[in-house]
């Protein structure tokens, strides 16, 4: 006859076997009561969308995370979901599983497809990528009409449009609901600026600043997610500083080539939680996003929104440019119209 300690060990042990142990898990998160979102990753065992997962685990606010990738999902979902925080997390693994990775999400993230090779723009990612975008939509407006969507998969100028079409087709399409994510641009601007101001003592309006938390620092970035179309409002930081103009010329060059020095997962998980604090209801959320803007005559356009319940509940206008800025503009909405138009040609041809 087994003892009774190794007979509670067997017991354990049933529960914490796969696949018991996320059924389990799920159980005393219901019995906890942790209230949060549903929160759904698309592409999740990519570069990003690994890191990406890592960082959603973590957040307070989400109750049950969804790991759907075409690869690896099985083995990134139990990597992650030994993490000692409350989200659950169940992993989906090819197209038959796309359905049940989306149904009752109320954020998706999506980070699939292809990134740059070395000498590649974001635009040439177009030919794979949007039809990747286009099936993973297809799935949204079917399973979770009602969910944020954050779209990370390049090129974000022309992935948005065409997810925006996807769910016009679908009837499904509500704008504010649907965001590209272009914090990467703001993330890397407040960087790069913090450094500036710090190394450059006393450009800042207010007398010397040293040592910048570029947490304290806010730079505007508008216009879209690639190349000239990222233009950052160096007129418009936060605290006031001003620039020459060659350090104006080298900074936004700076922050528009950021992309093909290094990739990164913390800005994804950023605006994630933005968008989920504006579900819950929290006040002044405010991050820049490529939206259906009215801001210019371009159907889609980044500025700061302000987020909410609804999504993107405000779309701020960009205020005063200067003459640099309004150059960069005209450049900018030129490339934009053609990203757009080639997204949605994609889906209307
Ligand atoms: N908006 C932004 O700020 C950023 C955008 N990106 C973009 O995000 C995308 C992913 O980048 P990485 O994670 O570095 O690439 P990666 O190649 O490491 O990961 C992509 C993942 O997508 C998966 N995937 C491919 N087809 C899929 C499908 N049909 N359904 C579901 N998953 C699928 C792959 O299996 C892979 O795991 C790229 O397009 C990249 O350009 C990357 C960084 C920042
Ligand atoms: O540049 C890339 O290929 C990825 C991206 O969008 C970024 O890092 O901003």
């Amino acid at each position: 006859m087994e003892s009774s300690s190794s007979q509670r060990v067997a017991r354990i042990a049933a529960h914490l076997n796969p696949p018991n142990f996320e059924l389990r898990r799920e159980e005393c998160r219901a019995k906890g009561g942790a209230p949060g979102f549903k929160v759904a990753i698309l592409g999740a065992a990519g570069g990003i969308g690994q890191s990406l997962a890592l960082l959603m685990k973590m957040n307070p606010l989400v109750s049950v995370l969804h790991l759907y990738d075409v690869v690896n999902s099985p083995g990134v979902t139990a990597d992650i979901s030994h993490m000692d925080t409350t989200a659950v997390v169940r992993g989906f693994l090819g197209q038959p599983q796309l359905e049940a990775a989306l149904t009752g999400m109320d954020l998706v993230v999506i980070p699939a497809g292809v990134p740059r090779k070395p000498g590649m723009t974001r635009d040439d990612l177009f030919n794979i990528n949007a039809g990747i975008v286009r099936t993973l939509c297809e799935g949204v407006a079917k399973c979770c009409p009602n969910a944020v969507v954050n779209l990370i998969s390049n090129p974000v100028n022309s992935t948005v449009p065409i997810a925006a079409e996807v769910f016009k087709k679908a009837g499904t399409y509500n704008p504010k609901r649907l965001l590209g994510v272009t914090t990467l641009d703001v993330t890397r601007a407040n960087t790069f600026v913090s450094i500036f101001a710090t190394l450059l003592v006393g450009t800042f309006g207010q007398g010397e600043v040293l040592g910048l938390d570029p947490k304290m620092v806010d730079v505007p970035v508008v216009g879209g997610h690639a190349g000239v179309t990222i233009l950052p409002l160096l007129s418009q930081v936060k605290p006031p500083c001003s620039f020459t103009p060659e350090e104006t010329e080298y900074l936004t060059k700076r922050i528009q080539d950021g992309g093909t020095e290094v990739v990164q997962a913390y800005a994804a998980a950023k605006f994630a939680d933005a968008c989920l604090r504006g579900l819950k209801g929290d006040a002044g959320v405010v991050e820049c996003a490529f939206v259906a803007s009215e801001v210019t005559e371009l159907p889609f356009f980044a500025s700061k929104v302000r987020l909410g319940r609804a999504g993107a509940e405000e779309v701020y206008q960009l205020g005063p440019l200067n003459e640099y800025e309004r150059i960069g503009l005209e450049k900018a909405k030129k490339e934009l119209a053609e990203s757009i138009q080639k997204g949605t040609n994609f889906i209307k041809k």
